[in-house]
């Protein structure tokens, strides 16, 4: 087919002025072809730009719209009336708007009235835009839902020019995730200080440099430092200089090994001393160590155990030391007899006759006795002497640095200062026989009792009323 009859293909009219085109020139039309060729090679190749141009055009704002639809920040425009041009999806979602619903409004509808109570000049956008291109920073204000509620978010706004006019647009980041973050660290802190707070003791938590980091109140009452000095304080300086070395091992073992206790008098303000027991453990947090702890008063605890000793080594009846005190007290000073050299003499004295006291005026009468005859003891004994009930009717002095010859004028002192009391028995005389013994070297408890329990012997054998010195032991 040639190209004539190609165009007689063609619609009439134009196939007719084609074919008279292409058949007309010198060369037999081959001219008029070129020319054609160049024409329509040139027009593609406008069309194609013209094409390309116009879809960049289009794309570009494809892009633009795309992005404002997309963007998760919330936008809004506004005119320079304070007239809602344009919000983007995420502002109409943030504020509660349908799409296009918002468009015209008056911008002040997305803020609550208190907004610009607080402000004067809260909608005044050029101020704001000027602000936030000096560099201050985004603020964060109050929204107001278009269902009525107010919601924190952080504003940014920046001037947008439009010829002589002007626009804002305004940047909406909702942060009441983060502000519900915020609230519910805040609670947690709350939590956390009420729980430490309502410890039955006090509470400490304490840096490697020796720096309280968090107390709670109890620490403060019952020390009766202030938050600001407990801040100052290490704590060794809430002990007694003789107890910091142990309390400084505590630490370091809670820091070494984890864990650890201890019961150490607290020094508080008023410069008194309270026992209390610590237990601590060591808190590793964020690549630092911490040492938590609790410490309970244990006053009543330990007055408990005071009592409960006293009941355990005292004479109920005439409140001197009883027997089994009185052997831990004879085993030590025979310990420092020994180990020093030093002279130790032990007195045996018995009530004279004391079963005749009973039965003459009743036991309550015998027991009075027993009392005033400690109590006149009492009177002759050095602070050093250690006076025990031994049993029944039966007393010991011990008397430290005190030889053979010093003990034996002691227990004829409180001889005669018993018989010559009047005790609350008419018409009876008490008196009392003591047997007195140096401690030998060498002999022990058990030889120095025995020797001096003889020595009490012969004096009642002896008639009574009087002192015997002790025989030395025929074994040493
Ligand atoms: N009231 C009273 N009597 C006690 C107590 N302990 C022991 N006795 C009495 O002391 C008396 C001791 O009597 P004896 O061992 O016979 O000795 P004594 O009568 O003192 O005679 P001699 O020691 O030989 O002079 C007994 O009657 C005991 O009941 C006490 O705590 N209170």
């Amino acid at each position: 087919m040639t190209a004539s009859d190609r165009m007689a293909l063609l619609p009439s009219r134009t196939g007719a002025w084609a074919a008279g085109f292409l058949s007309w020139g010198p060369a037999g039309g081959a001219w008029s072809w070129t020319a054609l060729l160049v024409v329509v090679v040139g027009t593609a190749f406008w069309a194609l730009r013209e094409r390309r141009r116009a879809r960049r055009a289009v794309s570009g704002e494809e892009r633009l719209r795309t992005q404002w639809s997309h963007l998760p920040a919330a936008l809004v425009l506004v005119d320079d009336h304070g007239r809602i041009a344009a919000l983007n999806p995420a502002a109409e979602r943030l504020f509660g708007y349908g799409p296009g619903e918002a468009a015209e409004l008056p911008v002040a509808r997305l803020f609550p009235d208190s907004t610009a109570a607080a402000d004067p000049h809260f909608l005044d956008f050029h101020r704001k835009a000027e602000e936030q291109a000096a560099g201050g920073p985004a603020r964060e204000v109050h929204c107001l839902h278009q269902a009525g509620h107010a919601f924190p978010v952080r504003m940014a706004v920046s001037e947008v020019p439009r010829g002589p006019r002007r626009e804002y647009l305004l940047l909406f980041q909702d942060n009441s995730l983060e502000k519900a973050m915020e609230g519910a660290l805040q609670r947690e802190s709350r939590f956390a200080n009420a729980v430490i707070n309502s410890l039955p003791g006090i509470f400490y938590l304490v840096d490697q440099q020796g720096c309280f980091c968090r107390w709670n109140r109890n620490l403060e009452q019952v020390s009766g430092y202030s938050g600001a000095e407990v801040e100052e304080l290490h704590p060794l300086e809430l002990f007694r200089s003789e107890e910091r070395d142990r309390v400084s091992r505590m630490i370091q073992e809670t820091f070494d090994a984890g864990a650890s206790s201890l019961e150490a008098d607290l020094v508080l303000r008023s410069g008194e001393a309270r026992p209390f027991f610590f237990a601590s453990f060591r808190v590793d947090l964020d690549g630092d160590r911490y040492l938590a702890g609790m410490g309970v008063d244990i006053s009543h605890r330990r007055h408990l155990e005071e009592e409960l000793t006293r009941l355990a080594t005292t004479d109920l009846l005439t409140g001197i030391a009883n027997r089994m005190q009185f052997e831990q007290d004879l085993a030590r000073e025979v310990g420092k007899a020994e180990r020093y050299g030093r002279p130790l003499t032990l007195i045996m004295f018995d009530v004279d006759h004391f079963k005749r006291v009973n039965d003459s005026h009743g036991h309550e009468s015998g027991d009075r006795v027993l009392q005033e005859v400690v109590a006149v003891a009492g009177t002759r004994l050095r602070d050093v002497d250690i006076l025990a009930r031994w049993g029944g009717e039966e007393f010991m002095v011990l008397a430290p640095e005190t030889g053979e010859r010093g003990g034996f004028e002691l227990a004829e002192r409180i001889r005669q200062t018993v018989a010559e009391h009047a005790f609350p028995i008419p018409e009876q005389i008490v008196t009392a026989s003591f047997g007195v013994a140096a401690y030998e070297s060498g002999e022990g408890e058990g030889t120095f009792l025995r020797r001096v329990d003889e020595a009490l012997y012969r004096a009642k054998a002896e008639g009574r009323d009087q002192v015997c010195r002790a025989e030395p032991d025929p074994a040493s």
